[in-house]
């Protein structure tokens, strides 16, 4: 008999469910009709509106195969000229817009923040060990504790009294780029670490190996694996893959979480419970940590802040050291092709500081070169090439178009002529002061993302950036150990986070400050 006539002939549902082959038919009528009642729901919800345009997509898998992953924003980049500054896909069963645009970015994520500052949920957060960091919880009451306590330390008035401890960490770079500068890129890697550290934790790093850093550093670059987009989101559609047991051969995925959860907790755990030792012990150095610990009236029970203090200081580091070591890293990197522009900058401080002398803030409005190539770039090397995803809470509208409650994908234009250039002094007016405008600001960078979870961190990064910036320029002369890497630009590694690829570089003390440099 065949298939057809077993599902007519068989009115018994319980011989039809026997049936193989019945099988072959029910599942995609049941997905089918799934997927239709779906639609039809979706098509009520919009009133009529039609959804930005976008790529076609395939039944259930949508447009995800048409993303190039490794570098998901070349993909955005094409669909914004071919379907304008907001579109609309599908992935793998998820709706997705993506902003292409600054200008729609400031419209929605900033005017209308209330319903755009949340984030998708994701199974790969909880998998991971990151769930409860800052960057990670969703629009609510708890965000909003993480946010108010990382805005002690983190807002402009609390960064402007730090300035000295900036300078004293960029000085630390500079002494150890004189006296090993072969290693010079994990010098970078290692202040900017210990200055994150420091500020979260009060603690100072002693040794390159050390029981905090050297396992933080560790799970930066485990989780540069396990968050790949493309891992992302075949866990979305295939949940059961992160249950696998870990005995099965070749679930090398499932080896990567399980080190990057350890990692995660110890991290979070460890250099907390440090500070309270010191605070039964003695005074603990002045940290992030230290003063939440010693704050009276939080507004939430004892143990829910305690938790809260230790999730928000561990948000800083995994938020806040790969972003400004790989900005730096550009920086260095890119110096090292374009001499003209050091030679520009360290003329401009040789008249305007005299020779011989390191840079502070109170110099900072004297030097608009220096300024204008951090802004270059912050501007060409965006280092989060799509942010983070927000999500909407709730339907809207914009334009014309319906937006679905869900997932939000930034990714900035273009807005500048000749964008592949790297010209510091497209910043600068005719007379050679900065530009002001709205966005052009360090601070203001779209690259630290848009409305309430804008980047809290962007104004240390700022200082620190400036005073490792300023300071290098003001004592080497930075060139590549090939001079044939001057034909090139910088190249990355690409993913969630781009990383710059460093190559050999020499760093040689300017006139003037081989004597500054060994007495640091
Ligand atoms: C050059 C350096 C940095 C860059 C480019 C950068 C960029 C970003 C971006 C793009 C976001 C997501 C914004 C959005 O969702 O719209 C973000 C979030 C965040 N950043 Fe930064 N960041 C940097 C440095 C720092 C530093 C130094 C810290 C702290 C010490 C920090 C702490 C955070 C935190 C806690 C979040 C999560 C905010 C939230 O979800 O509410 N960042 N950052």
């Amino acid at each position: 008999m065949s298939t057809a006539a077993h599902i007519l002939n068989y009115l018994n549902p319980i011989e039809l469910c026997l049936s193989p082959k019945a099988w072959v038919f029910l599942v995609p009528a049941l997905f089918l009709a799934y997927h239709s009642a779906r639609e039809r729901l979706f098509l009520r919800r919009r009133g009529g509106l039609p959804l930005p345009p976008g790529p076609p997509g395939l039944l259930m898998l949508g447009s995800i195969l048409s993303i190039n992953f490794s570098q998901p924003y070349l993909t955005f980049s094409e669909w914004k000229a071919r379907y304008g500054d907001i579109v609309y896909c599908s992935l793998v069963g998820t709706p997705a817009v993506i902003i292409n645009s600054e200008r729609v970015a400031r419209e929605l994520i900033e005017k209308r923040s209330q319903i755009y500052s949340d984030r998708p949920r994701m199974s790969n957060d909880a998998y991971l060990g990151v769930a409860s960091y800052t960057s990670q919880l969703p629009y609510g009451a708890e965000w909003k504790v993480h946010s108010r306590m990382l805005q002690k330390i983190l807002k402009p008035e609390a960064v402007k009294t730090r300035h000295s401890s900036h300078i004293y960490q960029s000085h630390q770079l500079l002494a150890s780029l004189y006296k090993d500068p072969k290693s010079w890129d994990e010098h970078l890697r290692q202040t900017t670490a210990a200055s994150v550290i420091k500020l979260t934790y009060g603690y100072e790093i002693k040794a390159e190996a050390d029981p905090f850093c050297q396992p933080m550093i560790e799970f930066i670059d485990l989780l540069r694996i396990s968050m790949n987009p493309f891992r992302a989101v075949i866990f979305s559609a295939f949940p059961l893959l992160q249950k696998v047991p870990l005995w099965v051969p070749g679930t090398y995925w499932q080896r990567d979480a399980q080190q990057t959860r350890q990692l995660a907790y110890r991290n979070r755990d460890q250099p907390f419970d440090w500070v309270l030792n010191q605070i039964v012990r003695t005074t603990p150095p002045s940290s992030l940590v230290s003063e939440l610990l010693h704050e009276e009236d939080s507004g939430i029970d004892d143990e829910g802040r305690l938790y809260a203090i230790k999730n928000a200081a561990g948000s800083m580091f995994t938020a806040g050291f790969e972003t400004t070591y790989t900005t730096l890293l550009a920086f260095f990197l890119t110096m090292a092709i374009h001499p003209e522009v050091q030679i520009r900058a360290q003329s401009e401080m040789d008249v305007r500081l005299g020779k011989g002398v390191l840079p502070s803030f109170e110099d900072r409005d004297k030097l608009p070169y220096v300024d204008a190539i951090l802004r270059e770039i912050m501007r060409m090397y965006v280092m989060l090439p799509l942010a983070l995803p927000h999500a909407t809470t709730s339907d809207d509208i914009y334009e014309g178009y319906f937006i679905p409650k869900g997932k939000l994908m930034l990714r900035e234009d273009p807005r500048w002529t000749n964008p592949e250039v790297f010209d510091p002094s497209r910043h600068l007016t005719t007379s050679g002061n900065l530009v002001s405008k709205v966005g052009t600001e360090i601070s203001g960078s779209p690259a630290f993302g848009f409305g309430r979870r804008k980047c809290p961190g962007r104004f240390v990064a700022e200082n620190t950036l400036w005073a490792a910036v300023a300071s290098a320029l003001a004592a080497f002369k930075i060139f590549p150990a090939d001079e044939g890497r001057k034909r090139g630009g910088v190249e990355f590694r690409e993913g969630v986070a781009r990383v710059p690829i460093s190559f050999p570089c020499v760093f040689e003390p300017r006139e003037g400050y081989r004597s500054v440099l060994a007495d640091l």
